[in-house]
């Protein structure tokens, strides 16, 4: 049997008039209609025959489709039952998938996953893209590569250096537990329906080590948290949200070698990392 492929309008029209399915702007439902970004992503993924792969969000098999023909061993987590439903059929005959109905956001995916290193490919919903990669990355899940496509803007503030009007906590986070680069850019025009904003892939390849040694990395999290949490008050202000007395927070600056006078959003990894460790002291 050779199935059509699905990342194509008509066909994925045809499949939503068939199921009677009304999209779901609350569940971000923008379904891939282009073969080619489809193609780049499984690419990007450097797919592999067996390659375990977490999708999140297969929708109506799109990027499902993709990653099953180019061999990966896919578990697909679904939120929308009857998008579950659809699934059956559109990806009937493939025997290397296997779809999860639940919130990715609350399966055990150790469980659902069952192997010790997989890649997660996914074009995500993008109300809840940032607790999802960050959840992956937080959890240390044995994840070796994420590719994603995220809003342009997101995978800017992911790649973005200190000092950049897009740097912020979500570049930190990432860029302590990955390296990441954007792949590519995505119109609306390769969506149905097509969002209001463009989109970017981006491959975030997991570290072995985080860039920077911090003794304790909640603490870690907890100064980047604080520093960025009032953008216009000086650095010396803001940790003050730690809750920490000035003297200390004036100390630990002093022995950083850091001006308290600094925003907290031109602050390296390492100068983070040089608060933590004399807090850690
Ligand atoms: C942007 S669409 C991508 C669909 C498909 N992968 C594609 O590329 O065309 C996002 C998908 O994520 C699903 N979704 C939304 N929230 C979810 C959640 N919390 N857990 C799992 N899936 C979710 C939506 O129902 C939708 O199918």
């Amino acid at each position: 049997m050779i199935e059509p492929t699905i990342a194509n309008r008509d066909v994925t029209l045809h499949i939503l008039k068939t199921f009677g399915i009304h999209m779901s702007k609350k569940l971000g439902q923008n379904f891939l209609i282009d073969e080619q970004v489809v193609q780049a992503i499984v690419q990007a993924a450097n797919i592999q025959t067996g390659d375990a792969v977490l999708e999140i969000g297969p929708g109506i098999g799109t990027l499902t489709q993709g990653l099953v023909r180019s061999g990966a061993q896919v578990t697909a987590v679904e939120i929308d039952r009857q998008l579950v439903t659809v699934l059956a059929k559109t990806l009937e005959g493939y025997e290397n998938v296997r779809v999860v109905h639940g919130d990715i956001l609350r399966v055990n995916i150790s469980q659902e996953m069952g192997t010790d290193s997989y890649k997660v490919v996914a074009n995500l919903p993008y109300y809840i893209t940032t607790p999802i990669i960050m959840g992956l990355l937080e959890q240390r899940l044995p994840v070796e590569l994420l590719v994603t496509m995220v809003q342009k803007e997101v995978a800017r503030r992911m790649v973005a250096l200190p000092g950049t009007k897009d740097y912020g906590a979500l570049s930190v986070a990432v860029q302590y537990y990955t390296e990441p680069e954007i792949m590519f850019i995505v119109p609306p025009r390769s969506f149905v329906p097509a969002p209001a904003v463009e989109s970017a892939v981006i491959r975030c390849t997991v570290r072995t080590q985080p860039p920077v040694t911090v003794q304790s990395e909640k603490l870690f999290f907890q100064i980047v948290k604080a520093a960025f949490s009032q953008r216009r008050k000086t650095l010396f202000n803001a940790l003050k949200t730690t809750g920490r007395p000035p003297e200390e927070i004036k100390e630990a600056l002093l022995a950083a070698g850091i001006d308290g006078a600094r925003r907290g959003e031109t602050l390296s990894l390492e100068e983070f990392a040089a608060i933590t460790n004399y807090w850690s002291k």
